[in-house]
């Protein structure tokens, strides 16, 4: 496996001097560095790499058994070693009837008889069936979850905003009091459904701000809050001390991990905003890229080339993040859903066995939607010091369709974006356009240092016909299993997320100090925090 990383290395020394433009050269560039899966088109041939570096990249992934790995989740082996579990989040929207057994036992029957409930229960709540306690329509949902409780069900929600004719959701996650405060100030106790959504439900911000939900609901509504609650969990023990009926409960096990769980329960404010049908169709597109991830050479693999071009940016021509720029409003919220799909999957230092790894893993990933972004960081991307891959998503077609012009719009800025970091801008080019804003002379060679742009910087470009459920679920997979190939080339544990526990021990025992109690065991500068913290009396 060294040859193979070493070989990469000198084929990247050897080629530095090739700029991504010059590969055009070859008419069939685009054709051979692209891959399409029903209709998702991933577009890497805006990057360095070439056929050689494809044929080594595709030998690590060889080295590795990755088919073998992709079967092993798929067939529900315990591949999340650190916790004894299977990693089956593939299972929850599987739509064949191939059974997947956990410990000899088929989990299909069980995750589609929770699916049926949670249609009951959506189908109730959307159609007024399922009433308030006064009667009438819940009008409004709150999601309380955080981290996988959170980020997948607001992301996808939003983006399946011109879906929506459902009850409004609304989705509280931050311990910070501002969060469900603001949220409760603009709701009504009468028309609100509350869901406590967590999936071990021992989370302190859930469980801190499902309890000031629940006083909420209860000073309005007494003995029938119970009415307005729902919760979301694999520990169903726990949920009934909140008062939540267990017909109300909707299950799910740990196989699933947190951060891959919209798919089951943790999507129910999908389907409450979108219907039962529409979220079959968002299951659909995930399943369509869990068959092809599953069936398609690696050579013509999206999640594959996804990650292979992401160890080729990172571990080989050291680039220590990336950027997330959908030119979509709806997936506003993907950069952060995809910063903890990844950083958290893939943020580790060790391998499998404990052993210190030999290069990088994953990657800082960040973003903002298009054409936001331009205003704002990306003057970095196209004349900073570092290099940062950009990964561009557009659609063909707009919801809005009687606005065509902005997508139009749209389109034409981010196919802008991707070609200026490609081609950039010579210092004779900048020159000329010194010239023609007036400058002369040495001016001039003043001027064109700070209109030049370096250019040669890589992006990848992920086109769908429209943001429909079915594409929403395919693009979410596709990230899913792009994170499970850079981990599986890293040799890591990308189902474990034990790095989250230090900060959380050391809050339990801040809080009593924040309270007040002595804080000499600590370091100088959390006493002097805890000192300048501390409420003042008079506070205005
Ligand atoms: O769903 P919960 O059990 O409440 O967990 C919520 C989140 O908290 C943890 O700190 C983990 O880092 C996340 O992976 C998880 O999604």
């Amino acid at each position: 496996m060294e040859a193979i990383w070493q070989q990469l290395e000198s084929h990247r020394v050897e080629s530095a001097n090739t700029p991504i433009l010059s590969l055009f050269g070859d008419a069939e560039r685009f054709a051979s560095f692209s891959a399409d899966s029903d209709d998702l088109l991933l577009d890497y041939s805006k990057t360095s790499l070439d056929s050689t570096a494809l044929d080594l990249l595709l030998r690590l992934a060889n080295h590795v058994d990755l088919d073998a790995k992709i079967k092993a989740m798929s067939d529900g082996d315990q591949i999340n070693t650190t916790e004894g579990r299977a990693v089956l989040h593939t299972a929850l929207r599987a739509q064949s009837d191939t059974p997947i057994l956990v410990n000899g036992v088929d989990v299909l029957p069980e995750i589609r008889s929770i699916r049926h409930q949670m249609e009951i229960f959506a189908k109730g709540v959307r159609s007024g069936e399922i009433q308030s306690a006064d009667g009438g329509r819940f009008t409004d949902v709150i999601n309380i979850g955080i981290g996988g409780s959170d980020l997948g069900p607001a992301m996808a929600t939003l983006a399946l905003t011109p879906y929506h004719d459902g009850p409004r959701c609304h989705f509280v996650s931050n311990v910070d009091g501002a969060h469900i405060h603001d949220t409760l100030a603009n709701l009504d106790p009468q028309r609100t459904l509350v869901i406590v959504a967590s999936k071990t439900f021992t989370t302190i911000e859930t469980m801190t701000n499902a309890e000031t939900a629940l006083v909420w609901l209860r000073a309005a509504l007494g003995d029938n809050a119970a009415d307005h609650l729902a919760a979301v969990s694999t520990a169903q023990d726990k949920t009934a001390a909140l008062g939540i009926a267990p017909e109300r409960v909707f299950g799910f096990e740990d196989w699933v991990g947190g951060r891959y769980s919209l798919w089951g329960p943790v999507g129910l404010p999908i389907m409450l905003a979108v219907g039962p049908e529409n979220f079959t169709d968002f299951l659909r597109g995930a399943d369509a890229m869990d068959t092809h991830f599953k069936s398609t050479p690696l050579r013509e693999n999206l999640p594959v080339l996804l990650g292979l071009v992401g160890i080729w940016h990172n571990n080989i021509c050291g680039y220590g993040s990336r950027a997330v720029l959908p030119y979509d409003q709806h997936l506003q919220r993907l950069p952060a859903y995809l910063q903890q799909l990844d950083m958290e999957s893939n943020g580790k230092r060790v391998a499998q066995d404990g052993s210190a790894l030999p290069r990088a893993s994953g990657p800082v990933v960040w973003g903002e939607p298009g054409t936001n972004g331009q205003h704002a960081f990306y003057q970095l991307l196209h004349q900073g010091t570092k290099v940062v891959p950009a990964e561009f998503l557009i659609a063909a077609e707009a919801h809005e369709s009687d606005l065509q012009h902005h997508h139009n719009l749209l389109k034409a800025n981010c196919l802008a974006q991707s070609e200026a970091l490609m081609r950039g801008r010579s210092h004779a080019e900048a020159r000329d356009v010194a010239a023609k804003r007036g400058f002369e002379g040495a001016e001039q060679d003043r001027m064109a240092a700070h209109l030049s742009f370096p250019g040669d910087r890589p992006s990848i470009t992920i086109a769908y016909p429209k943001l429909t459920p079915f594409h929403l679920g395919q693009i979410i997979a596709l990230y899913e299993h792009r994170v499970f190939t850079e981990g599986a080339i890293w040799g890591i544990n990308s189902f474990d997320q034990w790095g989250v526990e230090l900060g959380k021990e050391l809050a339990v025992a801040l809080l009593p100090m924040v309270e007040g109690a002595s804080a000499e065991t600590k370091d100088g500068s959390t006493k002097g925090l805890l000192s300048k913290l501390a409420a003042s009396p008079n506070q205005t």
